[in-house]
């Protein structure tokens, strides 16, 4: 494959057992290639950016990493243990947690209601938001929880479809930690998300990955928010990786660069 990977300190996984292990993962629909052989690791908390110009195949990996896209080759391995088959509430009972494009709360329930079914779905309890919970229950704790991490926590108790733009996509945020997933895939959190809340929400994202330890993979159009994020970044075209280094390095190669065809990295 083509993966361009310089023997440089910082350009590779730090040591110890990969996280996740992608191993040429392909995906062919109808006699097109949008996935084409792709292969990488992952290290426990490390910050994978993945980038690449409109249609390069980042969210179609995102969906074969998360089980909605069959694998047509290869292998993803989540902790050690094979998952290319596994459907995709089997990858998130194993720690596989991810976010979508298009913002994905249910706006007639409260914001706190929307992480609680989260939280239930976890802890095995009952997802039916219409029956009375306890306020002091496992699955409101967790919730509250992950509230404050995202800083909703003042919001809990307004409808979901009464915040910002923004504060959907944190509120995103916070029902994916109620699953509490080893390794979170980020398709486009910023998409939509006004320019005073960028900053706002790229706060909330470096928490989830320092202080919460988690390993994240982001897709993302902002490059300025993506570089100051991530340890390397892994570069799609034409469903290929083309590259994957630290930023520095992948901001300065001109097959990156050409791949772009002038767009500012
Ligand atoms: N289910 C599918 N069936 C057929 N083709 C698909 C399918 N999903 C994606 N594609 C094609 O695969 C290619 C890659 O699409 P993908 O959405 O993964 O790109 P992307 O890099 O995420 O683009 P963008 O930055 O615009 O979101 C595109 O040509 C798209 O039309």
């Amino acid at each position: 494959m083509s993966t361009r990977t310089d023997a440089a300190p910082g350009a590779r996984p730090a040591a110890g057992a990969p996280v996740l292990q992608v191993a040429g993962l392909t995906c062919a629909i109808g006699g097109a290639v949008i996935v084409d052989d792709v292969s990488f690791d992952v290290a426990p908390g490390e910050f994978v950016a993945v980038i690449g110009p409109n249609g390069a195949g980042k969210t179609s990996l995102f969906n074969l990493l998360s089980g909605l896209l069959p694998v047509t080759g290869g292998t993803v391995t989540l902790d050690g243990t094979d998952i290319t088959g596994a459907s995709p509430s089997a990858r998130a009972r194993r720690g596989l947690g991810r976010t979508f494009q298009a913002s994905s709360v249910f706006a007639g329930l409260t914001v706190r209601e929307n992480v609680r079914l989260a939280a239930q779905a976890k802890l095995g309890g009952s997802m039916r938001p219409w029956q009375r919970v306890r306020p002091d229950d496992a699955a409101h704790d967790v919730a509250t929880r992950s509230l404050e991490r995202v800083g909703l926590a003042r919001r809990a108790e307004g409808l979901a479809g009464a915040l910002s733009h923004g504060d959907k996509r944190k509120l995103e945020l916070a029902i994916l930690l109620a699953t509490d997933p080893a390794v979170v895939l980020l398709d486009e959190p910023m998409a939509g998300v006004s320019i005073e809340d960028v900053a706002g929400l790229t706060e909330v994202i470096a928490d989830v990955h320092r202080e919460e330890g988690k390993t994240v993979l982001m897709v993302e159009h902002h490059m300025d928010v993506l570089l100051g994020l991530a340890d390397r970044v892994a570069v799609m075209h034409h469903g290929r990786l083309l590259a994957l280094d630290t930023p520095s390095r992948v901001t300065s190669d001109p097959a990156v660069q050409q791949a772009y065809l002038g767009e500012e990295l």
